[in-house]
């Protein structure tokens, strides 16, 4: 049976359906809100001939944002999010069209990549996605000690402001310390104005009993350099205050991390700062002596990669080593990019092109996504996950698509 996937129409029934998947209750005050960040025509839907009347039987959404990628370019890319089948409807085929249905239109619209957060890690590699960052989450003490004699002169210069996330012209002030951020920290993720202003407006249901999110500001003669996101939870415990203060995705380069990750453990009534997204060679990780001193960290994938289109994907990042290899590309959901491909990397520059000269290497579009950013790629071959017809030649793919600094994780989408 083939699945007709289409615009959505209807805005009430779509977000209505979204509720449905996710067990939220939203009000009528709210729902043009949460629609924030997600043009109109950007929101596509199923209907199944025999699918719920009143709600759609499958929706998605796609955010327009930007990704930087290694070697500094900043990029359009798709952001797929809001991804729901309605109970009645799953394990029928409806995510499986509207995959196919996404990168279609993603690359009739000239959109290489696709990103995504995942809400189930099983779900997205069969569709060609690949894990492409990982994530720590840390938890720091009360005055946790940040050890960085070399960053001290300019750390001095800095000072940090605390404001909610909501006031004026706070929202255009991190999404300004993003796009300045973001080519020395590929795989940084930025979304549109509007994707700001949907993350400043917490609904009462997303609050329940939690203080709205503050942003702390590192500034340095007047002018921003970095940020990141806060919020804290008010805990007594043998009638001492021990809240723990959650902290978000930091922005800016080093001395704007440490100056921030020093106030953010040193916030008064608190007693442990989690930090909920630190990448595996942010510099925190050093300063507090590697992961024990950390303690209770935790690993996730944050965001997952999708060549849309090879050929248009490929060039666009930079290489550190070079490569001349020939590709056996597998890609059942967009099969334009199905078949041989060389991707070479010469002086940082590269290129893919048709060929019909033998492969050197056999893998799912997926492991590209994967590699896409910078993230290691080589224990694919070890793991049965590529096959390498040409001995050395997937070791020669891995070492150019590596970074020497592992990408950023980017703030969920
Ligand atoms: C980017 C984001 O928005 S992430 C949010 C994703 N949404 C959610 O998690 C909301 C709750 N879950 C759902 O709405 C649905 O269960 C979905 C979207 C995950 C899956 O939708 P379905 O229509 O049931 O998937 P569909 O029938 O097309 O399955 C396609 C394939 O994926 C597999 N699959 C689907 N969901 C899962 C899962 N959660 N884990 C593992 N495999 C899965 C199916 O078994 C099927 O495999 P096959 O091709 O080998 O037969």
């Amino acid at each position: 049976m083939s699945i007709d996937v289409r615009p959505s129409e209807d805005p009430a029934k779509y977000l209505a359906t979204d509720q449905l998947v996710w067990f939220g209750e939203v009000t009528d005050a709210d729902a043009d809100h949460l629609r924030l960040g997600l043009p109109a025509d950007q929101r596509f839907v199923v209907d199944l001939p025999d699918g719920p009347d009143d709600l759609h039987s499958g929706i998605y959404g796609v955010r327009p944002m930007e990704m930087s990628l290694p070697g500094g370019a900043v990029v359009p890319i798709a952001g797929l999010t809001w991804v729901g089948v309605h109970p009645d409807a799953r394990r029928r085929g409806v995510l499986a069209a509207m995959m196919s249905d996404h990168l279609t239109r993603a690359r009739d619209a000239g959109t290489a990549v696709s990103a995504l957060h995942a809400s189930e890690a099983a779900i997205y590699g069969r569709f060609g996605y690949g894990s492409a960052v990982l994530t720590h989450q840390v938890s720091l003490g009360r005055g946790t000690t940040f050890t960085a004699p070399h960053l001290e002169d300019e750390v001095a210069s800095l000072t940090t402001h605390l404001l909610d996330m909501a006031a004026p012209g706070v929202t255009e002030r991190m999404r300004a310390c993003q796009l300045a951020a973001a080519p020395d920290f590929p795989g940084t993720i930025i979304g549109l104005p509007d994707f700001f202003t949907l993350m400043a407006h917490e609904t009462p249901e997303q609050l329940r009993d939690k203080e709205p999110r503050r942003i702390l500001f590192a500034r340095r003669d007047g002018q921003d350099v970095g940020f990141t996101g806060l919020r804290r939870e008010h805990k007594w415990e043998s009638a001492r205050p021990s809240g723990t203060v959650v902290v978000g995705t930091f922005c800016g380069g080093p001395a704007a991390r440490l100056a921030l990750a020093r106030r953010v453990v040193d916030l008064d009534l608190m007693g442990t700062t989690k930090l909920e997204n630190v990448g595996v060679d942010d510099p925190i990780l050093g300063w507090v002596g590697g992961p024990r001193g950390a303690g209770d960290l935790k690993t996730w994938d944050s965001t997952w990669v999708r060549l849309v289109d090879v050929e248009a994907a490929w060039p666009l990042r930079a290489f550190e080593s070079d490569c001349d290899v020939v590709v056996e590309v597998q890609d059942r959901y967009a099969p334009w990019n199905a078949g041989r491909w060389r991707l070479t990397a010469a002086s940082g520059t590269g290129a893919a092109s048709r060929t019909d000269s033998p492969a050197d290497v056999t893998l799912d579009v997926a492991a590209l996504g994967a590699g896409y950013l910078g993230h290691g790629i080589g224990g694919l071959l070890r793991a049965g996950l590529v096959q390498e017809h040409r001995p050395g030649a997937y070791a020669e793919l891995a070492r150019a698509m590596r970074t020497t600094v592992a990408p950023e994780p980017s703030i969920g989408f």
